[in-house]
């Protein structure tokens, strides 16, 4: 299957080397100079980190990489039966790509937004066939999680939905079907509690640590709150905070000062070595 992957940025690189870890051939378009330079090297980094989580056998990362072509035209995806879009998480930013690859694919391309928060329904507006828009939201990193949260937006069809499940399939995980709504189910809980978080930190109730260590010791948690903001990047929370603010109006997702401060000194988490807690090397 020819599947293409928009933005090559921390969740589209890792679903891209999980498509192509899987056999798929995969286009990864990235319009941004840097991103599109660094991302073999990024990619590189991912594959090591696969095969020290015991997802991937050292001897197949050379063929996988070989299977993912980068380009910076979007119109190198005219051809694709299956598009993941990872691009930045700004409405608008997002309803112009749909309006582009409504004109540039075929009405069978299924288009499959990578989305932390906005409603499938505000994109799918944008195309002819809204029936081949859905929903597919990966974590982070993307090759090393079983399951991914697949949003049926309203116009959603079946055949979509099917061929979202085998695409899924082929890559070795499940997916958890649900409804459409700003932040869904994973992003509306998530996010408040990372704000939350925050704010505990920022009104000197406990530090970074103390506050991962409730929720992995007392709660039993894989991951804190905290230490989860890390890797998904502050700068992604922070975007995410204003879409679901903007689309509920509800205060808790007003992003709290210590956030924006973070990420206004680039401390953007795992990603830069420094968000709420410090990372000893910049992890891909
Ligand atoms: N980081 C996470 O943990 C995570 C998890 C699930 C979903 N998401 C969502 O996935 C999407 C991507 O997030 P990310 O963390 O990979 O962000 P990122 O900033 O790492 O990557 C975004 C990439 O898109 C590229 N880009 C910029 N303008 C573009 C355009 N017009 N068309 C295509 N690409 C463009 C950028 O150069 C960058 O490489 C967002 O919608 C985000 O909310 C993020």
């Amino acid at each position: 299957m020819a599947i293409g992957v928009i933005g090559a940025g921390t969740m589209g690189l890792g679903v891209a080397q999980a498509l192509a870890a899987a056999g798929h051939q995969v286009t990864a378009v990235d319009p941004v100079p840097a991103a599109l330079n660094s991302a073999p090297d990024r990619l590189r980094a991912g594959l090591r980190a696969a095969v020290l989580l015991g997802r991937q056998e050292a001897a197949t990362t050379g063929s996988t990489a070989e299977r993912i072509r980068f380009t910076a035209e979007l119109k190198d995806l005219h051809n694709a039966s299956f598009l993941i879009e990872c691009a930045p998480e700004r409405i608008s930013l997002k309803q112009d790509l749909y309006s582009a690859l409504d004109t540039l694919c075929s009405r069978d391309t299924v288009i499959a937004t990578c989305t932390s928060a906005i409603p499938v329904e505000l994109l799918s507006i944008r195309v002819q066939a809204p029936e081949r828009i859905l929903g597919m939201h990966f974590m982070n990193p993307a090759y090393a999680k079983d399951a991914v949260e697949v949003i049926r937006g309203k116009d959603t069809g079946d055949a979509t939905l099917a061929r979202a499940h085998h695409l899924l399939h082929t890559m070795g995980k499940k997916g958890i079907v649900v409804h459409d709504a700003p932040g869904f189910v994973s992003n509306r809980v998530l996010m408040a509690t990372v704000n939350d978080a925050a704010t505990v930190v920022q009104e000197g109730t406990a530090d970074a640590t103390a506050v991962d260590a409730i929720f992995q010791d007392c709660f039993g948690h894989a991951m804190g709150p905290l230490r989860t903001a890390d890797l998904i990047g502050l700068d992604i929370i922070v975007d995410t905070l204003h879409v679901l603010r903007e689309l509920t109006d509800s205060p808790q997702f007003t992003p709290c000062a210590l956030l924006a401060r973070l990420v206004a000194q680039g401390k953007l988490g795992r990603k830069t070595g420094e968000g709420f807690h410090r990372y000893a090397t910049q992890q891909a």
